[in-house]
């Protein structure tokens, strides 16, 4: 039996949603995954600003939090309806949906002062609207039961970069570039070496976000790298930067908009300040860092030779400014992307969270506590089923057990 099934992702760049069309069929020994379509979608410039509003604590609203989260609930029904619009397939052909959702804060590990203040993650965009306004299925809210396993709530795609990337002889590293770096560094299958992953630091958040201060809003990321070219790396501000004590923290680590946002580009602005830097070379050393970032970590994980093979993903793949410095930090390493494996760049996370919604559904582990520092594996996701038909079609994955 063939299942359909589509994955939403929306990630920390507050770019838009992507959504992966995906086939799924078992068989005796394994199970298949196929992209059967794919669908994006921009935010509208007004939901791009509300979004970084809500991710900034002096600048969040509770009542703003609660109605972005029923739109973003009724804006993803709208997206999964356009896809199996844009294929030709209908609702009732549609056995599932997984949703990340929007991450608005996400704070795994905190120095606990109070005990009211425990580790916490929220994504929004309302699992119920999506299933009422679909008539399917939603998993959603997937990082939550990992954080309730003492994890760091990410990355979760790992799970699934593990179970496609792997190989017997060579050490594979997938980093994606998104708002926020995260790789999965898989050691062969015949070492002994246990596969590890954790957010490498800033991806785009922090070129994108001096960007939009630069041009004034007008401009929301560095396009082909074309203002960091225009800029020269300053050694101090590269130097200063370098002394972040997240790089030094040990894994499994996450990060996110709640440490490389508003208040760090401030800092970054006034140090480049003091060191007479101009916008362009600010872009420049911010870039050069991102990159460093992730080598960085890469000579942690193999002290010993460069990584085999690097496959890189996420948007930040597109500026070849940060992909020329990651390169020359990084010699002796194979590149490769996710396109070279058949799944397109944007949307592989999409496709990640539509493989973990399946897992769940089927009631298997869709976590590796090796990978985000859980104490025990967790079957994450919650599932929402408003109508009769979503209803039944939940049964028929208890008739797949
Ligand atoms: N042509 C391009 N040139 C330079 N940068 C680009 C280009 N296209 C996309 N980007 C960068 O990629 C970002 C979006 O990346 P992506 O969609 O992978 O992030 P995300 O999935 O939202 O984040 P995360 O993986 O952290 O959740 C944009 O904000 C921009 O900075
Ligand atoms: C809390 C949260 O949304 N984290 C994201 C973010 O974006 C990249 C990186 O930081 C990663 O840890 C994670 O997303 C990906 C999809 C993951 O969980 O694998």
């Amino acid at each position: 039996m063939t299942i359909l099934g589509i994955g939403l992702m929306s990630g920390t760049s507050l770019d838009g949603v992507d959504a992966a069309l995906i086939e799924i069929s078992d068989t005796d020994s394994q199970t298949n995954y196929k992209i059967a379509g794919q669908y994006s979608e921009p935010f509208p410039t007004k939901i791009r600003a509300m979004l970084h509003q809500l991710c900034e604590p002096s600048s969040a609203r509770i009542e703003k939090i609660s109605s972005m989260n029923a739109y973003l609930g009724n804006m993803y029904a709208g997206i999964v309806n356009k896809t199996l619009k844009k294929y030709h397939r209908s609702s009732d052909e549609l056995s599932f949906i997984s949703s990340h959702g929007q991450t608005i804060f996400h704070q795994p590990t905190m120095n606990q002062t109070d005990e009211l203040d425990i580790p916490n993650t929220l994504q929004i965009g309302d699992i119920s609207a999506l299933s009422y306004h679909t008539d399917t299925p939603v998993v959603g809210n997937f990082r939550v039961a990992d954080i309730a396993a003492r994890g760091q709530g990410a990355p979760l795609v790992s799970y699934v970069d593990h179970l496609l990337f792997r190989e017997d002889k060579k050490d594979v590293a997938v980093q994606n570039i998104g708002g926020i770096g995260n790789v999965t560094y898989l050691p062969p299958k015949l070492s002994q070496s246990e596969p590890v992953s954790f957010d490498t630091g800033p991806g785009n958040m922090l070129i994108d976000q001096l960007v939009s201060r630069f041009t004034n809003g007008k401009l929301a990321y560095d396009s082909e790298g074309e203002i960091a070219s225009t800029g020269s790396t300053s050694q101090q501000l590269l130097k200063w930067l370098m002394q972040e004590p997240y790089l030094s923290r040990e894994y499994p680590k996450t990060t996110g908009r709640e440490l490389f946002g508003h208040t760090y580009v401030n800092h970054i602005l006034a140090t480049g300040e003091k060191l007479g830097l101009k916008m362009p070379d600010i872009i420049r050393t911010v870039t050069e860092w991102t990159a460093e970032t992730i080598a960085f970590h890469y000579r942690q994980l193999n002290p010993a030779s460069p990584v085999s093979k690097v496959i890189i993903g996420g948007g930040g793949s597109r500026n070849p400014v940060l992909m020329n410095d990651l390169r020359q930090k990084l010699t002796g390493s194979q590149f490769l992307s996710h396109d070279d494996f058949g799944i397109d760049n944007q949307i592989k996370e999409a496709m990640a969270f539509a493989i973990l919604g399946y897992k769940r559904l089927t009631g298997d582990y869709n976590q590796l506590p090796v990978f985000t520092g859980a104490k025990s594996s967790v079957i994450m996701g919650e599932v929402a089923c408003n109508t009769k038909n979503a209803f039944k079609k939940v049964h028929r994955f208890y008739d797949l057990k």
